[in-house]
């Protein structure tokens, strides 16, 4: 398998005895692209990436069955630094950047979870051609940045560890379509640059406009897999995700269950 090949193999997560999040879940990040997971609110999105990162237990949530691997290497149990220094690196929902930090500081946060410290330069020079405005606002407080610029400076400070793979959770949240665009546009050219990212995107026609695989997720379990184009074009993401062709479809979750459908690769 080749070195950034994130692979998550027959994975089920519970949350307590009551709570089955994830069912034996399979899917894989191959090196440098980009998979997108869709699923109504509930299916299981933020529970997979937290299994990946290794935060599960800061939600009570555990491991029952399966493993997750990069390149080959176990990457489940292992502690949430130890999944940074391995080269997977999580952008938590809702931002969650240190708002009393400056900017600056919020990114050499981020370079400490590095494998090591030769390459820091050359990420944050990265970073600030990636966002220019990061660079412009780099003392200013944090918490004083709009909701796209707090997107922007959670995926840099992200980048300064300088991941294999980025795991993406809902980056286009609550943020005007217009910077939504910019963040897609944004993830397109980190992947240019060689980083795979693994996408849960509330926006189904963006993230299967950037992603090369997607996979639908129904209560905890993948019910769709296939190339992003493959599924883009099928009725039933079209209906339950791109509100195509059907009233009822701002409302995914109480529609009948998809068939079991596999395209080959
Ligand atoms: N800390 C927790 N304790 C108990 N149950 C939880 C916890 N976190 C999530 N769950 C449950 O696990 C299931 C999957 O939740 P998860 O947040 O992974 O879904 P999601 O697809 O990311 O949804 P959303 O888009 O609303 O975040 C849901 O039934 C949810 O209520």
């Amino acid at each position: 398998m080749a070195s950034g090949t994130l692979a998550v193999g027959g994975l089920s997560v519970s949350y307590g005895k009551a709570v089955q999040a994830l069912r034996e879940v399979s899917l894989e990040v191959p090196e440098g692209t980009v998979t997108a997971v869709l699923g109504a609110n509930g299916a299981g999105k933020s529970t997979l990436l937290r299994a990946v990162s290794g935060t599960l237990p800061f939600h009570r949530g555990s491991i029952e069955a399966g493993e997750i691997t990069l390149g080959g290497r176990r990457l489940s149990g292992l502690r949430p630094d130890a999944v940074v220094a391995a080269g997977v690196v999580q952008v938590p929902e809702g931002r969650r950047v240190f708002g009393r930090l400056t900017v600056e500081e919020n990114l050499r946060a981020g370079a400490l979870g590095a494998r090591d410290r030769s390459g820091a330069a050359a990420a944050r020079e990265r970073v600030m051609e990636l966002f220019p405005v990061l660079a412009e606002r780099a003392r200013q407080r944090a918490g004083l940045l709009s909701g796209g610029e707090q997107q922007m400076l959670a995926m840099g400070r992200a980048l300064m560890a300088r991941p294999k793979v980025l795991l993406l959770d809902e980056p286009t949240l609550g943020l005007a379509p217009l910077m939504a665009e910019r963040i897609g546009e944004t993830v397109a050219e980190i992947n240019r640059q060689g980083t795979a990212v693994l996408l849960i995107e509330q926006n189904a026609a963006l993230a299967l406009r950037l992603a090369s695989t997607a996979h639908v997720l129904e209560v905890g379990r993948v019910t769709l897999s296939g190339p992003a184009d493959a599924l883009a074009a099928s009725d039933e993401v079209r209906r339950r995700y791109l509100g195509v062709g059907d009233d009822d479809a701002l409302e995914p979750r109480f529609q009948r269950p998809p068939t079991l459908e596999r395209w080959a690769g």
